[in-house]
């Protein structure tokens, strides 16, 4: 057999002749020299999104009902604002769902807290940040991201409601994510609750007032925003949406059972 006629295989691919590398896949993968600027490339960071997203929905496919809280990583505890974020973390354990707040200090650790205190559990979802940060301790089970854009998808992904406490940028960041997301109808029936009337009434009497007459947003735009000062009043609201949910569920199911039925399925 002449040169030119040598095969080398290497997974799917051929190698004929003078194309036949010199080394093999696993050589190459053993050696440690050489350049090493490509960990800092975009194809190698698209490797470390994907395993995020593979990391995120691993964790939390199986998490059940759950609504995802956000809330300031300043306010502290003994503020009206903390009692009001445990108060509605606790209560929303007790209504039997998961609370997922992003895993950090301020009212993210007070919903935490008030599931844990409720005998429930708790998800963090928390980010990497330019300074030294660790999950708050309530958190039951917690994942920290790289990239706040995959963690933002494990928020929407796997919660059926965002319960928005006051905040600042971050929290202002993740209400308007969930409003675009419900206005474009790329998630259904999920409800978004503002609470905490003094804190949100002049951005709510804005959005009612100068969005809608400026004709930036539709006149139903307003009403995917739920405002109140009550944690019970948020639960009720996102369990009657769940009920609606299940409900229409159920009817398709039963328009579609009956419809291959007159197709003699
Ligand atoms: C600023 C401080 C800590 C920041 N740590 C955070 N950890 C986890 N998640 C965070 C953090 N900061 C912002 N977030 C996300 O945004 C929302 C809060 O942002 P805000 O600007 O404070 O309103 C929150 O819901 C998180 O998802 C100091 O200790």
């Amino acid at each position: 057999m002449t040169d030119a006629d040598k095969i080398r295989r290497a997974g799917p691919l051929t190698y004929r002749g003078s194309a036949i590398p010199q080394t093999t896949t696993d050589q190459r993968l053993l050696d440690r020299r050489g350049p090493t600027d490509w960990v800092h490339t975009d194809p190698w960071r698209v490797l470390r999104i994907q395993s995020e997203f593979v990391e995120g929905f691993g964790l939390l496919s199986e998490l059940g009902r759950a609504v995802s809280v956000f809330g300031s990583a300043r306010i502290k505890p003994g503020s009206p604002y903390y009692e009001l974020g445990t108060e509605v973390g606790s209560l929303l354990a007790q209504a039997g769902y998961v609370v997922v707040t992003g895993g950090g200090p301020g009212l993210m650790e007070a919903a935490n807290k008030g599931a844990a205190e409720a005998g429930g559990s708790s998800v963090g979802l928390g980010i990497e940040l330019p300074f030294e940060q660790s999950l708050n301790e309530f958190v039951d089970t917690g994942v920290t991201f790289r990239y706040f854009f995959v963690r933002k998808t494990m928020f929407v992904k796997y919660s059926q409601a965002f319960v928005v406490l006051p905040g600042g940028f971050g929290t202002l960041d993740e209400l308007f994510e969930a409003i675009t997301l419900v206005q474009t109808r790329k998630v259904t029936r999920f409800p978004v609750v503002l609470i905490g009337t003094e804190f949100w009434g002049g951005l709510v009497e804005w959005i009612r007032g100068r969005l809608l007459e400026e004709g930036v947003i539709s006149p139903e735009d307003p009403e995917l925003i739920h405002l109140t000062d009550d944690p019970a009043e948020a639960v009720a609201v996102i369990d009657k949406a769940h009920a609606d949910m299940a409900r229409e569920k159920e009817e398709r199911a039963a328009a579609e059972a009956l419809a291959r039925e007159g197709d003699g399925e």
